[in-house]
């Protein structure tokens, strides 16, 4: 279980606050959407969970694992799927994936093995040899998320996985992370895709300035009102129709 308690981040030199005074519970296996429009915080409430980014205030715990004291083990137990590609473009697929299973002391026959088998559940077993930089978007997406899982994360959290993919990549991805969460994986995604949160996440949390607007089942929102149809009517109704632009 995530317990977030009262977290906020002033990044250095900014006037607001991106995260601020937030507080949210995710469950073991929860599949769980943070959904907000640009700017309001997601990126940097996961970056505070995966430890990149440090709160100003405020704590967490995983599986009562708190933060501050407990890095290392919450390392373990994370797997980070970063927006931006975490690949070395000049390598293959696959010298990329024994890199990073590397990195969590994964070596030998076993890797290799894992390696194979996760490549060919993810349609990529042809292309194992070929280098990244010759991959188009959708591929370098399931490579991202392959690296990130070689460990046997307890929690996965993606920072919007299935953006800039075709459909055929998007469906892929999200079967495997169904199939990870129905083997006991907690997953936590940020991502733009309401359609795709309403029909994958068990909950959601709508994020605008910060803050929590609302969080529960998709369907439990939806429901609320007779004008709700969709996910899309919910976070409209809440967040607005102005555009979020900032530099
Ligand atoms: N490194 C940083 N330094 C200063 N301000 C930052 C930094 N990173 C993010 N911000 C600001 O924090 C706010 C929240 O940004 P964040 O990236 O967390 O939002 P987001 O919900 O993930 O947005 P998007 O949907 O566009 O990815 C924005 O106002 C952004 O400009």
């Amino acid at each position: 279980m995530i317990v977030i308690d009262k977290i906020s981040k002033k990044y250095v030199g900014a006037d607001n606050y991106s995260v601020s005074n937030l507080s949210l519970s995710i469950k073991d296996q929860e599949i769980f959407g943070l959904l907000g429009p640009n700017g309001a915080g997601k990126t940097t409430l996961i970056s505070m969970l995966c430890a990149l980014v440090k709160p100003t205030s405020g704590h967490f715990t995983i599986n009562n694992l708190n933060y501050k004291q407990h890095k290392t083990e919450i390392k373990k137990l994370i797997g980070i799927v970063p927006q931006e590609y975490a690949l070395y473009p000049t390598l293959t697929a696959f010298e990329n994936l024994k890199y990073f299973g590397s990195m969590y002391g994964l070596k030998g026959k076993a890797l290799n093995q894992k390696i194979l088998s996760h490549l060919e559940i993810l349609g990529l077993e042809k292309f194992a040899n070929k280098k990244i930089d010759t991959f188009s978007g959708g591929m370098k997406r399931r490579v991202n998320l392959l690296a990130s899982i070689l460990h046997n994360p307890k929690v996965l959290i993606l920072d919007e996985p299935t953006v800039g993919v075709d459909v055929q990549s998007k469906n892929v991805i999200i079967n495997f992370l169904k199939e990870l969460n129905a083997n006991g994986t907690t997953i936590i995604y940020t991502s733009h895709h309401l359609n795709e949160a309403e029909q994958f996440c068990t909950k959601v949390a709508i994020i605008d300035h910060g803050k929590i607007i609302i969080e529960g089942k998709p369907k439990d929102l939806i429901n609320q009102s007779d004008e709700l149809h969709n996910l899309e009517d919910v976070f409209i109704s809440l967040t607005g129709k102005e555009l979020r632009d900032y530099a």
